[in-house]
């Protein structure tokens, strides 16, 4: 069978939301004194906008084939992953069969790697990596999750992340993900309000609701264990990304010490088979998160799920959208996903990569049907309204 080849690589750029999450308005509760690795520094401690959060932006990356077909994928990475598509990247490409997308990654990868390996280079890849992805199923004309092998469910569940896992109980996710507010700088009396805020929280969703602490890299491993401990009596389901993605040893200890039934969770800011290797072998944590745009791509999260599945691991990839969606519904160790409350008060579902794409599909009541993601390759539009500007070309 013989597909057109693909003619033309164009990376865009776009502020104000989309797949650059962090980068809200003011007021949102995404930015609104969360603990980070820079809250040690009190002038940064307020706003994570402050030291720069939100400073790339989206990367839109379009792969067009002979046949004017275009596949496209967004992720974070703005102008200088667009820099790195376009002036390094796009070479491979031109010219080359779209089903040879394990032979472009192979390329795109060691050809970067003596600056790349993790962060902005494989973030440019992995949208790289979608868009080839969404431009086969375009050609196939099928979705996807079917050149995956399938479903494997016919629904998916959701927990949801942001400052009001009561609202998302309501709004019928299956958890809640709180964001913590205070992290070792603050002290004692921080750590006595991060405990305030959960048994709140218990107190209003009741026993059974998960709830979960996302600590964005933010804490040491002393604070981390504490933290554990005491959260333990309000029935926290997982402690997430507590300490520095580079502190493999610190998480094993972490998972070590650890109260029974509690979960250790990380990975979003992990990449590549490498990356995930170190933390399942390091016995680091009970479930990754690779986001399956900033950890290699779909061609790579396919592998790193394979090594976790095979040590009994869960994948809950982290955030990602629908990028994420087409694959979880293929694999049983993701038997959930994530979705991030985009609303600024976390009362309301907002498409996550809201306002940047049409048709992006939303759980209802918490879930997702296997149906919402039966249109060919990711199912998505950019959507016309965005002003997208392309820094570079070649
Ligand atoms: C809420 C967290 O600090 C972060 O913004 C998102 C995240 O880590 C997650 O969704 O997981
Ligand atoms: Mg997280």
């Amino acid at each position: 069978m013989s597909f057109p080849k693909i003619k033309h690589v164009r990376a865009f750029v776009v502020t104000g939301g989309g797949a650059d999450y962090h980068d809200q308005g003011d007021g949102h509760w995404i930015d609104d004194h969360i603990a980070t690795p820079m809250a040690r520094y009190p002038e940064y401690r307020q706003s994570r906008q402050s030291f720069g959060i939100n400073v790339l932006g989206t990367l839109v990356v379009e792969v067009e084939a002979d046949d004017g077909t275009i596949g496209f994928a967004v992720t974070t990475g703005g102008e200088p992953a667009a820099y790195i598509v376009e002036k390094h990247l796009a070479r491979f490409l031109e010219g080359a069969q779209i089903t040879e997308i394990e032979k472009l990654w192979d390329q795109m990868y060691f050809s970067t790697q003596y600056y790349g390996r993790k962060g902005l280079v494989i973030n440019a890849i992995s949208g790289v990596d979608l868009a080839l992805w969404d431009l086969l199923g375009k050609l196939r004309g099928e979705p996807v999750h079917q050149l995956l092998g399938g479903a494997v469910r016919k629904q998916m569940e959701f927990y949801a992340t942001g400052a009001r896992p009561d609202l998302a109980q309501k709004l019928g996710f299956i958890g809640g993900k709180l964001p913590l507010h205070h992290g070792p700088a603050e002290g004692e009396e921080g750590l006595k309000q991060n405990i305030a805020e959960l048994a709140e929280m218990r107190s209003r969703v009741g026993a059974d609701f998960w709830l979960m602490f996302d600590c964005w890299m933010s804490l040491d491993l002393n604070y981390a264990i504490k933290l554990a401990q005491r959260a333990h009596e309000h029935g926290l389901k997982w402690i997430e990304e507590a300490l520095s993605p580079d502190d493999y040893w610190g998480y094993a200890e972490l998972k070590r010490q650890a109260p029974r039934g509690m979960l250790v969770t990380t990975g979003e800011h992990e990449a590549t088979r490498w990356g995930f290797r170190m933390l399942l072998e390091m016995g680091c944590c009970d479930i990754i998160q690779p986001d399956v745009g900033w950890c290699g791509g779909l061609t790579e999260l396919v592998k790193i799920s394979a090594l976790a599945d095979a040590r009994g691991t869960l994948v809950i990839p982290h955030g990602s959208s629908v990028y994420s969606y087409h694959f979880v519904i293929t694999r049983h160790n993701s038997p959930f996903a994530e979705f991030l409350m985009m609303a600024p008060k976390a009362d309301e579902v907002v498409p996550m990569f809201n306002p940047l794409l049409l048709d992006e599909p939303v759980p209802v009541n918490g879930r997702l049907d296997v149906g919402a993601l039966d249109k060919p390759g990711f199912g998505v539009r950019l959507n016309p309204a965005c002003t997208l500007r392309r820094p570079y070309t070649h």
